[in-house]
Order: C-alpha cells, then structure tokens, then sequence
C-alpha cells in the first residue's frame, strides 16, 4: 500500500515547515522555493492536482526587521508575519513562473473553516483554481488570528485544508526522515516508521514536540495533522523535504518517510462527515425527476429539479431534499439561500445570473455535499 499512496493519488496538499523554505530560520532561501515548485510543476504534468502550504512568513518577516530572534509577543509575530508573507507570495510566484505556472495566495484562519458559509466559499475558490491550473499557496491569515483561534500551526491548517477540498494524500514536508520511534534529536537510537495506521495508539508515546528553534509543532503536530486529515479519508505521508526530488519520488511510487494510513476511503469519510454534522436549516421539495436523479443517477440537485423551497436556510447551511409525497431522500449543504433558492427554482442553471445577477454554483447542492438516506 504504502508505495503508491501518493502515485494513485490525483489531489494532494504539500505542507512545507519554515525550516525548508528559510536560510536557518532566517530569510528565505529562494533556491529552495525554486526546488518545490519545479518538482510541483512535475507533479502537475503527471496529472495530480496540488495546493501547497508554505509556512515561512515569520521567519522572512524577522529577517526584513533586522530581529535575530523569533519574538514572543503575538503581536511581534503577526507584525513579522505581515511584512514577510509580501515576500514569500511573490518568491513563490517568481519561482512558479519558470515553469509556466501561475500561483494564487490564500490566507486561512480556523473561522473561516467552521463558518459553513466561509468554509464553502473557500472550497469552491480552491477548487476553482485547481480547474484553472493555478498552484493555490497557502498560510495562515496571522494578521486576525490570537491565540485561542490560531490553527495552532500549519500542519493543522493543512489537514483542514485536506479535509476541505477532499485531498487524498496530505504529504507533510519537515527537517526529519518521518515519524522516529522517539525525537531522534534527543533519542540516538529511534527508528524510522515506515508505515502506521493513524488509529495505531503508539504513536502517542512516539511523537514529540519541537526543539529545533525554527518549526512550531514538532513531531506531535503533524500527527496530529495526520488524524485531521484521516477524517476525510487522506492518507499522510511525513518525509525530509532535504531527500531530493522528494515529491517527484514518493509520486513515482518510492518509499520515502512515514506513511500515517486513513481508515476509510475519501469517499465514505466525506458522507459520514455530512451525515455526522449536517443541522437541518429547512428543505426544498425535489420533482420526480431530480428525485431520481439523485437516488439514481449520483447527480448534482439542480435549481431547475426544485418545485418548493421550505424554511429560512443561508447558503453552506444543511437543508433536506424531499420528494413530492413529503419524504427525505437526502441531505446536503445548499449554495444558495432559502430566498436565491426560491427565485432561481424551476429554472435552468444558464438562467441563475439573469435572475440573482450573478452565479455562484450552478448546482443547488453539489453531490459532493449531498448524503443520500
Ligand atoms: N518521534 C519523532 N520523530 C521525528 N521527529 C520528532 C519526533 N518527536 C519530535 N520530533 C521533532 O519534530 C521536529 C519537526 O517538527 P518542527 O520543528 O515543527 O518542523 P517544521 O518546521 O517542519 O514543522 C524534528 O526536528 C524533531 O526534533
Ligand atoms: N504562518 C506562520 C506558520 C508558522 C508555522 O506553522 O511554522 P512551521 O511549524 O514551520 O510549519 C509563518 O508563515 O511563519
């Protein structure tokens, strides 16, 4: 299993730590950052779609302001994290550019996660620069967040991001060979893991926290990362991003770092997800052939497939589908609200412009967020 984790694999997130992306923690080492996007351009041309997540602001940040160590202040930090990011959004997209490749900045706090209607509009801006071919990077929006609602750390972020738009391999990038039986900083004898399931309770007593000055979260974070992750089915690989050609390598199949095993498939993880979390805010009544569409056909709800729209629903809230003697045949997240999903029902998809004056989706619960009962 482990050897083609990531070769099967079409959607993946790349989490690189500041410790590769920066000169010893200070300043950016922009041939590195050249290094991850030939060997995403590389992944790209083999077919899969990758979002990266860069950490690297702060410690660019510190460098600009002449600061030789890392502040306690969070203020300092955000203040660091502010100037820094300038930089690595544009060293990325310079570094990109040599490849043809465009990039896209996207700055995430844990709100934007647990706010349904945020958390889809994140989802579909992502998404849609996948389509577009673009390499969306990603770091945590430091300037808005404090303590009690920072991600913590960017491993976090990117299982979340993982869970958002469905990726199946979270591959964690960091300054050891994976997942040790112990901090090999502080235990000379630890051994590498090669593969684990995430649910394996080991990992607890092997996993430690950071003591490299540079990195955050230490071993415990991208664990912890990794069970995040496994809840919408990704699977984890934690390998050196000092390995060369590492991506391009674990791609083709190599057995390189940690591989933390989901227990279910993306799929399946996905649909428990929404029937574990959905609070229902109202419904639509479906007719019979958008009915069997989705009991059926696996389709999208379409606005043209609504004859009712019943409750007071915001868009990303949970609504039911009902069929037209009254019975709920599914659940899902709705893009429209309860008042755009009236005005745009019984009407083709083409038509959703004309009338609300502009289009977000053209379904009106995407199957992907739909669980049929
Ligand atoms: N069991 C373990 N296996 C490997 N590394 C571990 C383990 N426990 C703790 N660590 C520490 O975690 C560090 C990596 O995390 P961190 O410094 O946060 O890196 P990054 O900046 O890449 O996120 C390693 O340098 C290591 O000292
Ligand atoms: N947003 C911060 C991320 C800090 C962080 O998580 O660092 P790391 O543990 O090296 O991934 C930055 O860009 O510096």
């Amino acid at each position: 299993m482990t050897r083609s984790i990531l070769q099967s694999a079409r959607r993946i997130i790349v989490k690189v730590g500041s410790s590769l992306v920066t000169n010893e923690g200070s300043g950016l080492d922009r041939q590195v950052l050249g290094g991850w996007a030939g060997q995403i351009s590389r992944l790209k041309k083999m077919g899969k779609e990758v979002v990266l997540v860069s950490s690297g602001a702060v410690a660019e940040g510190m460098q600009r302001l002449g600061w030789k160590t890392r502040p306690a202040a969070l203020y300092e930090l955000q203040a660091a994290a502010a100037v820094g990011q300038m930089d690595l959004a544009q060293a990325y997209a310079d570094c990109f550019s040599e490849y043809k490749l465009l990039t896209a900045q996207i700055l995430l706090t844990h709100d934007d996660l647990s706010s349904r209607k945020r958390y889809l509009n994140a989802r579909s801006t992502i998404l849609t620069l996948l389509n577009l071919d673009i390499v969306p990077i990603i770091n945590e929006n430091d300037t808005v967040v404090s303590d009690e609602i920072r991600f913590g750390d960017n491993d976090n972020l990117a299982a979340l991001v993982a869970n958002l738009i469905e990726a199946e391999v979270l591959v964690i990038l960091t300054d050891q060979e994976g997942l040790f039986t112990g901090d090999p900083r502080k235990h000379a004898d630890a051994t590498l893991i090669s593969e684990i399931s995430v649910s394996d309770p080991h990992i607890e007593t092997m996993a430690g926290g950071t003591s490299s000055g540079i990195g955050r979260g230490g071993m415990q974070s991208k664990v912890m990362a990794a069970r995040r992750a496994a809840r919408s089915g990704a699977h984890t690989v934690i390998a050196s991003g000092r390995v060369e050609n590492v991506l391009v390598r674990l791609a083709n199949g190599e057995a390189i770092g940690t591989s933390l095993l989901a227990d279910m498939p993306v799929k399946v993880a996905r649909k428990l997800w929404l029937a574990d979390h959905l609070q229902v805010r109202g419904s639509v009544v479906l007719d019979d052939g958008a009915s069997r569409a989705l009991l059926s056909g696996g389709k999208s709800l379409l606005p043209i497939g609504v004859v009712e729209v019943r409750g007071n629903f915001e868009r990303g809230e949970a609504i039911s589908c009902l069929n037209t003697s009254g019975r709920e045949i599914a659940r899902g997240l709705a893009n429209y609200s309860a008042r755009e999903s009236h005005k745009i029902m019984r009407r083709p998809s083409s038509q959703i412009e004309a009338v609300l004056g502009y289009v977000g989706e053209y379904e009106l619960v995407h199957r992907d967020n739909l669980v049929i009962l």
